[in-house]
């Protein structure tokens, strides 16, 4: 079993790049599905999610190259294959193969999407738009069967702004017949995204990142190439780093309009951010205030970024409150956190967290991927070695980021060790 090995304390500095959004990444490589003729994304992050993705094109009969982040898809030889099990277990994001598959073939056999476990994580509201845009859908033992003589253009009104069912109605509506406008959509700038490549492919859509999308169905797609955009998240990671332990880190390949909610909460706390074009330089920080944290969908307090913040919210002097909105079961790593001595309690969706704190070394489990990306924070700032247990989760979303922190002068490394079963360990202990 591989784990992460971090000797904490050392300062980090200099400059570290972000990579392409995961987010955007595994809606913009279904999203090929629908062109006639290859389609070339660049920047992509390697991460395991985008090989995932890989594999499942693959499985329908798709040609993929990937190499150094340029991934060129040929869907043309893609079947109507239906995929009940296996890989689309792996990720969340294999949803979108739902929304691409019906768009192309009118029909699809889609597993209910892997992921991070939060709590309930409902496709009630994709459900919705692929049955108002005309399909049959049936669950059938935990698999999606989606079925459609003709797909025809509606309206459709979002009970939540989710980003999931927004992108996976775009993907279905657009070589759909006539107009389907989406209301309450989400405005995430991974949408744009998407909708920027589909627009490329010859798709007609209006609105992405507010809250109406108007779509126009066209009779077909054509191949494009698309530069995919940075990572918030991973950026918003890294910034959080830097105001946990860092000694002046700048992050490069960022959009600052994208962080705004996480450069305000950042600078209540005392941290000086300093915003450039693609850039975001953070000195070292003085001493940190508490602030109370509410996650929101976009343009508010990104959830995906509420496991970290904690993390640094217990270096603060004082108390802090961070509420998530979005999920109901997103504090897994506080108990983690707490083996490292954190001063923290969870109630309801909130979680308290009492500093400052000096964190000792734990061998602590990342049970989610920001779950992760929080304990390897807690490990940085950790006095001695700290190991981090399942990190299959942080290499589901995090590019490079053992070279990446090391490059910033941090002790951290992967390491394969030896698992002692039950029994062993019962024997040891006898
Ligand atoms: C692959 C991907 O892009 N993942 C992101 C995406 O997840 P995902 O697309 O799954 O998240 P959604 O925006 O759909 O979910 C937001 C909220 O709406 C609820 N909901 C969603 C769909 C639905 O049909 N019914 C329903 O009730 C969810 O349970 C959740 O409480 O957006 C989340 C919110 O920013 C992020 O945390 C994830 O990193
Ligand atoms: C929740 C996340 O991912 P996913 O939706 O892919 O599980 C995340 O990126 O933080």
């Amino acid at each position: 079993m591989d784990v992460y090995k971090i000797a904490g304390e050392k300062p980090l500095k200099g400059t570290i790049k972000v990579s392409g959004a995961k987010n955007s990444a595994v809606a913009l490589i279904p999203a090929s599905i629908l062109a006639n003729s290859p389609v070339t994304i660049e920047g992509l992050p390697e991460i395991l999610d985008v090989w995932t993705l890989k594999t499942l094109l693959e499985e329908i009969g798709g040609n993929v190259e990937f190499d150094d982040g340029r991934m060129v898809i040929d869907p043309r030889s893609m079947v109507d294959m239906p995929m009940p099990n296996g890989n689309v277990k792996k990720l969340r994001a294999s949803y979108y193969l739902m929304g691409a598959m019906l768009g192309r073939f009118k029909k699809a056999v889609i597993g209910l999407p892997g992921g991070c476990h939060l709590g309930p994580r409902p496709i009630d509201q994709h459900i919705k738009g692929f049955e108002a845009l005309g399909a049959q859908v049936t669950n059938e033992h935990g698999a999606i069967y989606l079925r459609a003589e003709e797909l025809r253009g509606a309206k459709i009104y979002l009970d939540v702004s989710s980003v999931g069912a927004t992108i996976n109605i775009m993907l279905a509506a657009v070589l759909a017949t006539g107009k389907t406008i989406i209301e309450n959509a989400a405005k995430e700038p991974e949408i744009i995204d998407v909708a920027t490549l589909l627009t490329n492919m010859g798709a007609k859509i209006k609105g992405a990142g507010t809250n109406v999308i108007r779509i126009e169905g066209v009779e077909e797609l054509h191949g494009t190439n698309h530069t995919i955009i940075p990572d918030r998240i991973e950026a918003g990671t890294y910034m959080i780093m830097a105001a946990a332990i860092g000694d002046g880190v700048t992050i490069d390949n960022v959009i600052p309009l994208h962080l705004e909610a996480v450069t305000a909460k950042l600078r209540e706390m005392g941290v000086e951010v300093m915003e450039e074009e693609e850039r975001i330089f953070i000195p070292k920080p003085k001493s940190l205030k508490p602030v109370d944290i509410k996650t929101l969908v976009y343009p508010g307090f990104p959830t995906d970024l509420q496991q970290p913040f904690t993390v640094l919210l217990t270096q603060a002097n004082g108390s802090s409150i961070v509420t998530d909105t979005i999920y109901s079961a997103r504090f897994k790593h506080i108990d983690e956190i707490s083996r490292m001595g954190a001063v923290a309690k969870v109630e309801g969706r909130s979680a308290i967290l009492t500093g400052p704190t000096k964190l000792e070394a734990a061998t602590v489990t990342a049970t989610d991927l920001r779950a992760g990306a929080a304990l390897i924070i807690a490990g940085l700032l950790a006095k001695g070695n700290t190991e981090v247990h399942d990190i299959f989760h942080i290499e589901r979303g995090y590019s490079d980021i053992i070279a990446k922190l090391q490059d910033l002068g941090a002790d951290i490394h992967r390491e394969s060790i030896e698992t002692e079963s039950a029994n062993q360990a019962a024997k040891r202990f006898n």
